[in-house]
């Protein structure tokens, strides 16, 4: 099975706060991964990294088989990414914005790209407002419609469903499982248990930088345990060490 992100010794540190320690994992090609961790433990450390937006202290990362250090513009015009709370230019409506990010793309067929994401997300009737007027929910639909424009194999998402309500959620949980039914793959941050519970193939456990555990969503918890209960006991246990 081809290996879409391999980490080995990830590290990065931030003068003497070291963001994230040595972190080796893969993710293979149509898996939907989610690296789960309390505020501060370096989920958005990691996405940079693998995104070439930050540069890895020591260790490295291939992605879609490119060392992200060496090669960090071709990562990401391979990888659909969205940022964690990242919100598009104001002063574009929502269709400009599209356009805008297809041009730097030089994607073709740009209305039946643009089309596909206002009707796939039912947002269509917002594509002519301004995004400083847009609602939070339909701004993180503009950033998935942006990441996935160009079709990627790839998907580097940093808190995708915070601050959305349940209804969107649904939508893009929807769209992400056939993402990956389809042969995508999405690596995923969250401190959201249950997100990771019910989409995740498999989660990482990172705290303080450190993985704590990685494994398949069904077998982290085992013998009956919520994941709920193994993350706090797996992040409560490491902070008494
Ligand atoms: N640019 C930076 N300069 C200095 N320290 C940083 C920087 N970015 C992150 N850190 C520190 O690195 C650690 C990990 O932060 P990071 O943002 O990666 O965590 P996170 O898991 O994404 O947190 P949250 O869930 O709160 O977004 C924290 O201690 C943070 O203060």
């Amino acid at each position: 099975m081809r290996q879409m992100i391999e980490a080995v010794d990830l590290t990065k540190d931030y003068g003497s706060v070291t963001a994230v320690n040595r972190v080796s994992f893969s993710v293979a090609e149509g898996e939907l991964f989610g690296l789960l961790g309390p505020n501060g433990s370096g989920k958005t450390t990691m996405i940079r990294m693998l995104t070439g937006q930050v540069r890895p202290t020591a260790g490295s990362a291939r992605v879609m088989g490119l060392d992200v250090a060496d090669d960090p513009i071709a990562v990401r015009r391979l990888v659909g990414i969205i940022p964690e709370q990242e919100t598009p230019p104001s002063f574009l409506t929502a269709e400009e914005y599209l356009h805008f990010v297809a041009r730097i793309r030089n994607l073709d067929a740009v209305e039946e790209r643009c089309d596909h994401w206002f009707d796939l997300l039912e947002f269509g009737e917002k594509r002519n407002v301004l995004c400083k007027d847009l609602s939070r929910g339909t701004r993180q639909k503009l950033m998935f419609a942006q990441a996935f424009l160009h079709r990627p194999r790839l998907a580097l998402i940093d808190e995708p469903l915070i601050n959305l309500d349940p209804i969107v959620q649904r939508t893009v949980k929807d769209f992400l499982e056939d993402y990956v039914q389809d042969g995508g793959t999405v690596f995923l941050s969250t401190h959201i248990l249950e997100i990771a519970a019910e989409i995740c193939d498999r989660i990482g456990v990172i705290h303080n930088g450190r993985l704590l555990s990685c494994g398949r969503t069904e077998d982290l918890a085992g013998s009956g345990r919520s994941l709920e209960r193994f993350f706090l006991d797996l992040v409560r246990g490491d902070a008494g060490a």
